[in-house]
């Protein structure tokens, strides 16, 4: 056993590293000023008992979610006593690290405000909000309809005599069910609902809702709310209150539909702007953004656990050396790993992009320009996708990875998984998002005649070229050129796009065809998906990094191109635009750029800065002294607490005591 007596069991490993660290740090953090913000509120947390993690896995709900309150409102406490900014409030509540009210509140109930209330109800509303005199959640889905925003069922029917809507949950799928905050902690939900003037429907539109007194969090009348149950896992989502709420009757001000994109006058005329309904949706786009770089940060955490314990963990040898191997030598390990850790360094590339994506749309949208909003909606929701579905399954992996140990508690990684595995479904479920994109390709490629595709989709406009051409690959270090790797991705996608826009084009236009093909439109999505990454991970690194950390990167790009074209190689082969022989040639550059990853593995994770007390796992702990903190951690146990167990007088007693031939014994 190792002695636990605070060596740097990994100091060898670090000695390795070829690139300049703490440049590394600064570009992950996004720069200097976001490094130094986080470095700091990483530590506000880390040193506050309030916020330990400590046996956050063995609480029961109720407990749980006390204690989540707890660490909630001490969250705010410190931010209102050290007068930190918006930006540090929200690094501070992103180190806290449990999912909670205040994320809806602050990530969804706000910006939805901001996005569909004119200016005087962002004037009534957003002060409150932000002094958090009111907690707000974001109250869409409905027991029976998630998916399908345009089928919700509840309903505000506006009463002109009273000047006022009437919320109303017609049947027990109208319930609204999910929304986080909504079980326990909101005293206001912002609730979509069919608006009705004088008999007619006019769709899906948002209303502010109180639903608690403000005095003593008692439901408001006629409102039924609650905490829907426990979900997947220990601790993960369960310090959340996804909640239901049914409204019978209830009354509430004309004034408190959101009114930008449509108002309902006081005689009851309903009036629309001319500004696209699809904005009524702008929230979800501004979290699905936001996720690409939660994503990052997820993997990361997952592959830091995972690196640092390959590293100390050692199986196995050969005659060559001495002792057994580190796990990390071994190339499948390498295979698995590595490849995961390109990714999370991708993601948080292509999360600074998307924040910029999202800083234009904002700006054309204020000017009044709409043109690009179909093809963010497409960006954002195919990434969310993406995005969300690898880093879950890459948390799974690691913890594989991570062998027996990977699976208890104690690593870290259960809960993270179990934490984060509700992203393939939240904010869009990963299928659905998919589709959206497909549509986007289909109807991009129906116009490319006449319409020139812009941002993220212009290599739809050489899709002549694209589909003729093909890969001028003939040895390795040819794929070395990250034109003739966009290409591939781009020919890729275009022709997967192009075959079943075709396929449709020929038949009679009907549903049940689109339905038909949906697996095909899913997988051109995810092409198309997987080109966007690969290329703005490509043009993120070509602007202005450092050159300390350039050739780092650049290994890290390839390597992530790279497993990406071979875990699609039969998507690639099967668009005839590369030969087996450039996949095989692709496949020994790969493993070339593990070669380089190896030596720099331990600093590449440390280059994401994140604490031990973040971590939270003995395997992933930054001295890499896992063995001493297994052990120690077992004492903790509950079960330990007695060295003979609770229970054994009546249960194990009486089995080893009886003394009797079993009946079926065949001794
Ligand atoms: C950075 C901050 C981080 C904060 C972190 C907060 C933590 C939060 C944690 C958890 C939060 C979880 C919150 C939720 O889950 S909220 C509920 C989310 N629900 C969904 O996402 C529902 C998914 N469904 C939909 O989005 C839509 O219903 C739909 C699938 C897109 C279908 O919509 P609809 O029926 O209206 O539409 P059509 O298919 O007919 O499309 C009409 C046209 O509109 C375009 N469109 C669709 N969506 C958008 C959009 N968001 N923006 C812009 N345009 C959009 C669509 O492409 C069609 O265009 P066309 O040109 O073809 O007419
Ligand atoms: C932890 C968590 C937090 C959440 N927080 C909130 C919140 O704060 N506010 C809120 O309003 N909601 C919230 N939600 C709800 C969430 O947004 C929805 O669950 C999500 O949008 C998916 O909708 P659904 O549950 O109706 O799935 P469904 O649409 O019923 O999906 C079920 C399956 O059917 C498939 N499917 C459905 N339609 C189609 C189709 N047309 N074609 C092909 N396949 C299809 C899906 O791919 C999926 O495999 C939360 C959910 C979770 C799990």
């Amino acid at each position: 056993m190792q002695d636990g007596n605070g060596l740097d069991h990994l100091a060898g490993e670090r000695a390795m590293a070829q690139f300049d660290l703490q440049a590394m740090k600064v570009y992950l953090a996004g720069g200097q000023r976001e490094y130094e913000i986080s470095t700091k509120m990483a530590q506000l947390v880390a040193n506050d008992p309030v916020f330990s993690k400590e046996d956050r896995v063995r609480l029961a709900r109720k407990d749980l979610y006390k204690n989540s309150l707890r660490k909630a409102g001490h969250a705010w406490k410190t931010i209102l006593e050290k007068g930190l900014s918006e930006v540090e409030g929200l690094k501070l509540r992103h180190f806290v690290d449990e999912p909670t009210y205040t994320d809806l509140h602050w990530g969804m109930f706000i910006p939805a405000i901001k996005g569909q209330g004119t200016e005087e109800q962002q004037h009534k509303w957003l002060p409150l909000a932000y002094k958090m005199a009111i907690i707000g959640c974001y109250a869409q889905t409905e027991l029976g309809h998630g998916s399908n925003v345009q089928g919700l069922e509840t309903t505000a029917t506006f009463d002109p005599t009273t000047d006022e809507f009437i919320m109303h949950s017609p049947t027990v799928t109208s319930t609204k069910w999910w929304p986080g905050g909504l079980g326990k902690a909101s005293t206001h939900a912002l609730v979509y609902a069919r608006l009705i003037t004088d008999k007619k429907d006019h769709g899906i539109h948002a209303f502010i809702a109180p639903i608690r007194s403000l005095e003593d969090h008692t439901p408001l009348p006629n409102v039924t709310v609650g905490d829907i149950g426990v979900k997947f896992g220990n601790g993960g989502y369960n310090t959340m209150d996804n909640g239901f709420l049914r409204f019978d009757h209830v009354r509430i001000p004309r004034e408190n539909m959101l009114m930008r994109l449509a108002t309902v006058t006081k005689d009851g005329k309903y009036v629309r702007s001319n500004k696209p309904r699809q904005l009524g949706y702008g929230a979800m786009v501004f979290v699905r953004q936001g996720i690409v770089i939660d994503a990052s940060i997820y993997l990361s955490r997952a592959v830091t656990i995972a690196v640092r314990y390959s590293a100390v963990r050692r199986q196995f040898g050969n005659k060559d050396e001495p002792g057994e191997l580190q796990v990390i030598q071994y190339r499948t390990q390498q295979s698995r790993l590595f490849p995961l850790l390109a990714t999370a360094y991708a993601y948080r590339a292509v999360g600074f992009w998307m924040k910029s994506l999202y800083a234009d749309v904002m700006k054309r949208l204020n000017d009044n320009d709409f043109s690009t909003l179909p093809e963010v909606h497409a960006c954002t929701a195919g990434l969310k996708s993406i995005t969300t579905s690898v880093t879950a399954d890459g948390i799974e992996e690691c913890r594989k990875l991570c062998g027996g140990h990977g699976f208890l508690c104690a690593s870290g990684l259960p809960e993270l998984y179990a934490a984060y595995v509700p992203a393939c479904t939240y904010e869009g479920d990963n299928t659905i998002l998919l589709l959206q994109v497909a549509r986007f390709l289909l109807k991009t490629l129906s116009q490319v005649s006449k319409v020139r595709p812009v941002g993220t989709a212009a290599y739809l406009g050489n899709i002549k070229q694209l589909s003729t051409q093909n890969c001028k690959v003939s040895q390795g270090h040819d794929w070395l050129n990250t034109s003739v790797l966009l290409e591939a991705f781009e020919a890729r996608s275009a022709r997967q796009a192009a075959a079943v826009a075709l396929r449709l084009a020929k038949g009679s236009g009907s549903e049940a065809e689109f339905q038909e093909n949906t697996p095909e439109l899913v997988e051109s999505a995810r092409a198309h998906c997987q080109l966007i990454l690969v290329s703005k991970f490509i043009e993120q690194l070509q602007t202005g990094t450092p050159e300390g950390i350039r050739k780092q990167l650049e290994v890290l790009c390839y390597t992530y191109a790279f497993s990406q074209l071979i875990d699609n190689a039969g998507d690639f082969l099967a668009t005839g635009y590369v030969t087996g022989n450039q996949i095989a040639l692709a496949k020994e550059e790969l493993k070339h750029m593990f070669d380089k990853i190896r030596p720099n593995a331990v600093a590449l994770v440390d280059a994401f800065d994140h604490t031990d007390d973040y971590l939270g796992s003995a395997l992933g702990r930054y001295d890499g002294d896992v063995y001493t903190h297994l052990y120690k951690g077992a004492f903790k146990e509950s079960l330990n607490d007695t060295v003979v167990v609770d229970g054994y007088e009546e249960y194990l007693k009486p089995v080893l005591t009886q003394n009797l031939w079993a009946p079926h014994s065949k001794l």
